[in-house]
Parts: structure tokens; C-alpha cells; sequence
């Protein structure tokens, strides 16, 4: 039995870093998606490895399931009840990518592997399994994709989970899992995403398992319903970073100025708010859209100003910045920043000249833009036909 699931990144509108202290976000899912396949051997394959081919970095990974149970003698292997992990099992699986020959440029792709190993362990214990991945999601990019990957992996491991997920395997094509299963998915995704993030808000997994629109605050998922044509211009600074270490450089901040942080977070729920709310309200007329998306760019100009108050804007992110407002157009960072990709809103009316010219103008300065459908589907899954 062979299952293929996927999960798409996402892109923050409004609200990062400052979700994780309790602040309103938006998000929306971007039709990019992160792909697992995963497959048991038969006997007659006679194969005793749990397998991890990352296929479009051609890295292969494996582990024999005797090093597994012997490395972590107290296996989970119960999908409807996620253990917490203990100090143990993070050090027993650290020992397990620690074996594996990682390329010295790829090192960031450790915290992926753990997660991998954990979700897997906790979900089917050490049964032999091969796993591919392939994303159409830059890495560590801002664009969700460790929460993608962590999403589309928890699919696929509870879908050949005898019990925990109800599928229809004569289904043709993608099919939507239920309501219940996709809190179950969420919630392993979350737990995967600690490993990768340190202490994430939630907001990446929930807004790749439910897909469309979504505002989030302390936990608590609204789904965003809007006719408003909303159109990003995403520009991929292709300046490395890592979401775990901005998160803890925002958390040692709030620590050391908790007064003036405190301010900053509430002044980002109320953009937050508001943006959610411009966002849902009623278009009547093209007069209404441009009024709308002027509003929209000067919250995102001002969500942009408190996230350099934070500390993770870049100097990439300011020329992003500075380029787009000789067009007038207003951008902010998304995701963790640090570097990373950022959104431009394009008016309704702005004419594809002129996007054609910022375009070439941003390319110049060695940067990758793209333009991808928002607000799209969410986390599915295939039994047949791939
Ligand atoms: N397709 C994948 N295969 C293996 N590991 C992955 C994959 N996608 C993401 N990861 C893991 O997630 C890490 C990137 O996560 P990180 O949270 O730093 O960035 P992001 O999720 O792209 O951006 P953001 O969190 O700001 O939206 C990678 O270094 C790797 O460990
Ligand atoms: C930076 C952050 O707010 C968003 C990353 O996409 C982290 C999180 O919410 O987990
Ligand atoms: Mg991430």
C-alpha cells in the first residue's frame, strides 16, 4: 500500500513573530506545494530499513528498523495520542541523524530529518518504510515549508494508520480528509514544527492542513471568507535563514524590553484585526476594491515598521523595499524574515507593465520573484494515479 499526500506553504499577510506572544495573524495557503509518498515493503522486498529520499537534493537516508528499536527502546506507535517527548527520545534520535552523512551546505536540513524520525517513531513505531519527499517550496524561505513538510508527513503517516484516519481508497485523485482527521494531521504538524521551530504559534501548520484564508490567535483558527482578489508579487531575497533562531532573537527582546514589546505585539493584533476585517467585508465596486487595497498596503507598511522594531528585517528585505516604493507599491517581509521572501501587493489596476518593470528591476538585484495563487486548497491526499 503506497500513500502520496500534500501540503502547501503559505504566506503571513499580517502578524508574524508577534503570533507567537499571543497577537492576531492572517495567513493564507499559496498553490506551492510539499509532496510525501510513503510506502511499506512487501515481505517479498524483504526490506528492513525505514528509508527518507529527499529527491530533489538526491539525499538519500536510511536506518535499519534493529538500530531503531535498539536506539529507542520506548517506541510510540499509537497515532490518536501524541506522546510528549521526553529528553531521551530527542538524544536517541539525534544519535540516529548524527550516523547520517548530512553535506556540510545542507546541515539546516537536521531539524527535518529529527522530525521526520520523531513523527514517524511515534506514529509507527519501527516498522521498515520508505519515504520521498519533493517540494515545489524554496527551504527556510518564509514560505511555511517546514510546516508543508510536517503536514504533508503527518497525512501520509496516519493514512496508513490502520485506525486513525477514515479514507475512501477508491477515491480518484486528491481527496480531503474529514474534519476530525485534519485536527489529527494538524496536531502532529504542530509537534513536528517544535522540533523545527523551537516554539512555534501554529499558525504555518493550521493554515497548510485547512488551506484558503485564516486568522490566528493563541491557538484559536477563524477561517477568512472574502471575494476580494488579493495579488501578491513574492520576492525571494535568497538570503538564508532559519526560522527557530529569529523566533528566539524576538523572544530575548520581548525579555529584555517587555514593556515596549508588549505595545508592539498589541499594535500588530489590531493590523491584524483590521486587515481581517477589510479583507471579509462586501465589494460592491472597483472604487471599493482600490480603497480596500490602499488600506492593505498601509498596514502592511506598518506591520513592516514594528517587525524591524523586532529584528528581523535585512538589508535584502530594505532594498526589496526601497525598489518597490519608486512604483509606489507597499511590501512587508513574510514568514520569520531575517531575509527570506517578501509580498508587494499588486493593485487590481496596476498595469502588467508596470509589474514587469519591477520585476526586472528586483531580478537585477539577484532576487527571484514569483506569483502564486492564493488562498487555495489545503492538505490532501492520493491513493492512486501518481
Ligand atoms: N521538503 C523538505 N524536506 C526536508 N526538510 C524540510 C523540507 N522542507 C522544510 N524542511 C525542514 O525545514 C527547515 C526550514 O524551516 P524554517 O521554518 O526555517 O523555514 P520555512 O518554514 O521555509 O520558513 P517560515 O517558517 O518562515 O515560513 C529546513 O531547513 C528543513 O530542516
Ligand atoms: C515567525 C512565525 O510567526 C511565522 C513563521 O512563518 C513563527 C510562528 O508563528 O511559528
Ligand atoms: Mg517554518
Amino acid at each position: 500500500m503506497e500513500v502520496r499526500a500534500r501540503a502547501p506553504g503559505k504566506i503571513i499577510l499580517a502578524g508574524e513573530h508577534a503570533v507567537v506572544h499571543g497577537s492576531a495573524a492572517v495567513a493564507a495557503a499559496i498553490d506551492l506545494y510539499t509532496y510525501v509518498s510513503l510506502r511499506f515493503p512487501t515481505p517479498e522486498d524483504n526490506d528492513e530499513e525505514l528509508k527518507l529520499h529527499l529527491k530533489d537534493m538526491g539525499l538519500e537516508f536510511s536506518w535499519p528498523v534493529g538500530k531503531i528499536k535498539e536506539t529507542m527502546p520506548e517506541l510510540g506507535g499509537v497515532p490518536g495520542s501524541i506522546p510528549s517527548y521526553s529528553l531521551e527520545a530527542m538524544k536517541a534520535i539525534a544519535s540516529l541523524v548524527e550516523e547520517q552523512s548530512i553535506p556540510e551546505d545542507n546541515t539546516g536540513l537536521i531539524s527535518g530529518i529529527s522530525a521526520f524520525l520523531w513523527l514517524y517513531t511515534s506514529i509507527h513505531g519501527n516498522k521498515p518504510a520508505k519515504a520521498v519527499v519533493t517540494s515545489e517550496l524554496p527551504l527556510g524561505s518564509g514560505l511555511g515549508s517546514s510546516a508543508a513538510f510536517c503536514v504533508a508527513l503527518s497525512a501520509a503517516l496516519l493514512s496508513l494508520s490502520s485506525d486513525s484516519v477514515k479514507l475512501d481508497f477508491n477515491h480518484q485523485g486528491w481527496q480531503v480528509l474529514g474534519k476530525s482527521e485534519l485536527e489529527l494531521v494538524n496536531k502532529w504538524a504542530f509537534e513536528g514544527e517544535k522540533i523545527i521551530h523551537g516554539k512555534p504559534s501554529g499558525i504555518d501548520n493550521t493554515v497548510s492542513t485547512y488551506g484558503n484564508m485564516i486568522k490566528f490567535k493563541s491557538g484559536e483558527l477563524t477561517h477568512i471568507k472574502t471575494n476580494m482578489p488579493v495579488k501578491m508579487l513574492i520576492t525571494n531575497t535568497k538570503v538564508g535563514r532559519n526560522t527557530k533562531s529569529l523566533v528566539a532573537g524576538v523572544s530575548k527582546r520581548a525579555l529584555k524590553h517587555p514593556i515596549a514589546m508588549v505595545s508592539i505585539f498589541n499594535a500588530v493584533d489590531s493590523i491584524s484585526n483590521e486587515l481581517s476585517e477589510i479583507i471579509q467585508s462586501p465589494i460592491s465596486d472597483d472604487l471599493v476594491i482600490t480603497e480596500k487595497e490602499e488600506k492593505i498596503a498601509e498596514l502592511m507598511e506598518m506591520n513592516q515598521g514594528l517587525l524591524q522594531s523586532m529584528g528581523v528585517s535585512h538589508t535584502s528585505i530594505e532594498t526589496v523595499i526601497r525598489t518597490t516604493s519608486k512604483y509606489k507599491l507597499s511590501t512587508k517581509l513574510t514568514g520569520a524574515g531575517g531575509g527570506g521572501c517578501v509580498l508587494t501587493l499588486l493593485p487590481t489596476l496596476l498595469s502588467g507593465t508596470v509589474v514587469d518593470k519591477v520585476v526586472a528591476e528586483l531580478v537585477s538585484c539577484g532576487f527571484h520573484c514569483l506569483v502564486a495563487g492564493i488562498g487555495g486548497r489545503g492538505m490532501e491526499v492520493c491513493f492512486n494515479g501518481f
